[in-house]
């Protein structure tokens, strides 16, 4: 993903400067500055700054995510700064975008995607296989502490939270044996040598949108959407569309372990998603694979393996039932 350029746009009618809003963790000025790169590329003679801010997902360090208010929570104050004005466009991680953008903003852009898989991370051991007896694992995510209960009984699952400093932190402070981390996160940082195994995707499916940036802006602003074209990836957003689509229709949210992830073989999509309960005793789990085009056809595809989910009864999984 970072090898990726860009040649200069021929727009006629070219950004002059744009603002990118940001939260300030060392991942998501990262990723502002990455697209903040991409924009260069496509625009020589544009000022592009970015707008650091700190949200409330930040702040909130000492609680599980899934008990105070889940997505939405980091991206807020960036949209306030869209609103306002002050900025142009807002980049976050896909993953902690709602399913459903609030009136008023559009999720703009989905450029491609990095490595989508989770990771396992250790001092001392070289796989969740190894792992001994009570060894305690940190993890952040309801999705995957379900997978390890289930598989991994004999471990201790705790939560892990912070940006990716702090929890590395906290691994080789000695709190934990090993931790898991989305892959794309520590490649961005530079830390993908700490990587001791990724995770393969059955069973550890990821979050829908895992790996991927999602740009955000304005509805009503004029040239944004025109500008930011030449940074979509249309076989990522066809991907992500899918999954996106699957938790939309199981109303999905931090308080609930839910996994929907799609790939490419040739012109097909194959995306599998579960639903399950945090100790990992019920679950439900369905794929499709079928020819996607366009983003009916992508939406089509998340939205049959959503009704094949329901049909096994993953309703009974989720804590307020389907949404309306
Ligand atoms: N939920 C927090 C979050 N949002 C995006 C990433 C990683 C990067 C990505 O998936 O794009 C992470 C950290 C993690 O899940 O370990």
């Amino acid at each position: 993903m970072s090898q990726t350029s860009f040649s200069p746009s021929q727009h006629p009618n070219p950004p002059v400067r744009l603002v990118i809003a940001s939260r300030e963790s060392r991942l998501a000025m990262w990723q502002a500055e990455y697209v903040r790169d991409c924009l260069k590329q496509c625009y020589p003679g544009c000022d592009v700054q970015i707008l650091g801010m700190t949200t409330r997902g930040d702040q909130i360090l000492d609680r599980a995510l899934s008990k105070v208010g889940g997505k939405g929570l980091f991206v807020k104050e960036l949209e306030t700064a869209l609103e306002d004005g002050r900025a142009d466009l807002a980049v976050h991680s896909l993953k902690d975008m709602p399913m459903d953008m609030p009136a008023g903003f559009d999720l703009t852009c989905v450029m491609e995607r990095e490595d989508a898989r989770d990771a396992f991370v250790s001092n001392d051991y070289a796989s969740l296989e190894d792992l001994p007896q009570g060894a305690v694992v940190g993890t952040s995510s309801l999705r995957r502490e379900s997978v390890l209960r289930a598989r991994f009984p004999h471990l201790v699952i705790e939560p892990l939270r912070g940006n990716l400093d702090t929890r590395m932190g906290k691994l080789d402070g000695g709190q934990y044996q090993a931790i898991i981390l989305a892959a794309a996160g520590l490649k961005r940082l530079g830390l993908g040598s700490r990587i001791k195994a990724l995770l393969p995707y059955d069973p550890y499916t990821p979050a829908a949108g895992q790996g991927a940036l999602g740009i955000e802006t304005l509805s009503s602003n004029p040239h944004i959407k025109e500008w930011l074209a030449p940074l979509n990836d249309l076989p990522t957003l066809l991907a992500v569309s899918a999954e996106r689509m699957v938790s939309r229709q199981l109303g999905g949210s931090c308080e609930v372990p839910l996994a929907a992830h799609a790939t490419w073989d040739q012109d097909h999509l194959h995306i599998r998603s579960f639903v399950a309960s945090v100790d990992g005793q019920a679950s439900c789990l369905a794929s499709s694979k079928g020819p996607v085009k366009n983003m009916e056809e992508a939406e089509a595809l998340g939205f049959a393996v959503a009704q094949d989910l329901i049909a096994q009864g993953a309703a009974s999984l989720l804590p307020n039932g389907l949404p309306k």
